[in-house]
């Protein structure tokens, strides 16, 4: 295919084409900016890290469940200054209605079981796996779309919930040939927050915010962050001791500052014995500086990381036992995490655990000349009923066929001859050991 690129647009791909005037316009070649094609190659990649996120939904018993990209925005309108919020790609539809590209899955999760209400029985455990959306200026040439795989768990108020999503997380790691020296679970609580907040008799009004920011920390200075918590109209002193709490790393000490009477503190001792039970204890660890970036948090947070400390988080999630009624329904406590698909390959890359994936067919058949076409055909038809993955090939050399099967991985190579097809034969060669032998063309398999 040659494709003559007459003038470089801005994308650097290009071809020409005619618009229907006849006028010679230029076409751009690349996808839209931040977004992906996906090539064969690319595409096998993705099918296998999302055949691995939907056999682990499977093993988890959860149930998969879809929604339209394209969302109201009014799901997404929050007031607490997450990143998330204020990249929205949104527009207004042609019938005047404000739109979205979703920027997560959680609220559409939520919109359907509202929308089931009493005809699902709960708990329920849903996974999707879909395609995100958010309108960054391109100044940092970061994506605009990803996809990302969604466990979530409604009707679970105990940590039992928290405790099977980070089942499922360890599952996919070690799935994928990854373990608890590459990779840890950092987790903690919204209520370590919450109950800092009490301390200082901060109104409960700030906690989404204070949350948001308080997420930055690792990314942002302290002084900045700082200086965001003061602006939000907290002292300097319930500043120090929000910093100074989420500064912990030891569950004890957590423990020694709040008193063991805390919830925040009781869920994650449960929780961490659960992760004993389940055998998965050495992934994780207490970080009282995980808060995550979502506004609707509201207990256990958790997030992965790359212990080399080199990648951003490659999944997270948490307990958001209020978000329904933000969208005028009675609450119901569920729990639930995001993980991409772009983090995971880069840590796979660097950890040299990218499977082979290159394209593999069981035959080629081949019509030696041209009135064999039709014999060629009916070969290739049956053993695709049979399940083979059949190539048909024709009007090319035979020394093409050979190079041909090759490239695509072919096990056998079945050639239609004229002398042999009027004894009812074919001719199979065998292209890893080159054994070649007549067979019957009914008998073929
Ligand atoms: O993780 C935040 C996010 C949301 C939508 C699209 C992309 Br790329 N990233």
């Amino acid at each position: 295919l040659c494709i003559s690129s007459s003038t470089l647009t801005h994308g650097g791909d290009s071809s020409t084409s005619t618009s229907s005037d006849g006028a010679l316009g230029v076409v751009d070649l690349n996808p839209p900016r931040g977004t992906r094609d996906f090539p064969p190659e690319d595409m096998r990649l993705r099918t296998w890290l999302f055949d691995n996120f939907r056999e682990v939904s499977r093993t988890m018993a959860f149930e998969e469940v879809d929604f339209p990209v394209l969302e109201s925005e009014a799901l997404f309108i929050r007031k607490a200054g997450e990143e998330i919020t204020q990249q929205l790609y949104n527009f207004e539809d042609k019938g005047g209605r404000r739109v979205v590209l979703r920027p997560e899955i959680t609220p559409s999760l939520a919109r359907l079981v509202i929308k089931q209400g009493k005809s699902v029985s709960l708990p329920l455990k849903w996974f999707t796996i879909g395609q995100c959306w958010r309108y960054e200026r391109m100044t940092r040439g970061r994506r605009r779309e990803h996809y990302q795989w969604n466990m979530d768990i409604f009707g679970m108020p105990k940590v039992r919930a928290e405790a099977e999503l980070i089942q499922a997380i360890v599952l996919l790691f070690e799935r994928l040939g990854i373990t608890s020296s590459d990779v840890g679970i950092r987790l903690s609580s919204r209520k370590v927050l919450q109950a800092v907040l009490n301390m200082y008799s901060i109104p409960e009004h700030l906690f989404a915010q204070v949350c948001v920011i308080v997420d930055k920390l690792g990314k942002l200075s302290r002084e900045e962050i700082e200086k965001e918590l003061i602006s939000t109209g907290l002292s300097s002193e319930a500043v120090q001791g929000i910093i100074e709490v989420l500064s912990l790393k030891s569950l004890s000490k957590l423990e020694e500052v709040l008193g063991s009477d805390v919830e925040a503190v009781a869920d994650l001792k449960k929780l961490f014995s659960f992760a004993e039970q389940y055998g998965y204890a050495d992934w994780i660890c207490f970080d009282a500086s995980v808060v995550r970036g979502l506004a609707y948090y509201t207990g256990v947070v958790f997030e992965a990381f790359d212990r080399k400390g080199e990648l951003r988080a490659i999944c997270g999630g948490g307990r958001y036992d209020k978000l329904l009624s933000t969208f005028g329904s009675e609450d119901v406590p569920a729990c639930g995490f995001g993980f991409g698909d772009a983090v995971i390959v880069e840590l796979l890359k660097e950890k040299g655990l990218l499977p082979d994936l290159s394209r593999q067919i069981d035959d080629i058949v081949f019509p030696l000349d041209e009135e064999l076409e039709g014999p060629a055909s009916s070969v290739a038809s049956s053993l695709r009923k049979k399940g083979r993955s059949v190539d048909l090939a024709e009007d090319k050399r035979l020394k093409w066929v050979f190079k041909h099967a090759e490239r695509i991985n072919a096990s056998r190579l079945i050639l239609v001859g004229k002398s042999e097809w009027e004894r009812g034969m074919v001719r199979v060669k065998i292209l890893s050991t080159r054994e070649e032998f007549e067979v019957k063309a009914c008998d073929l398999e």
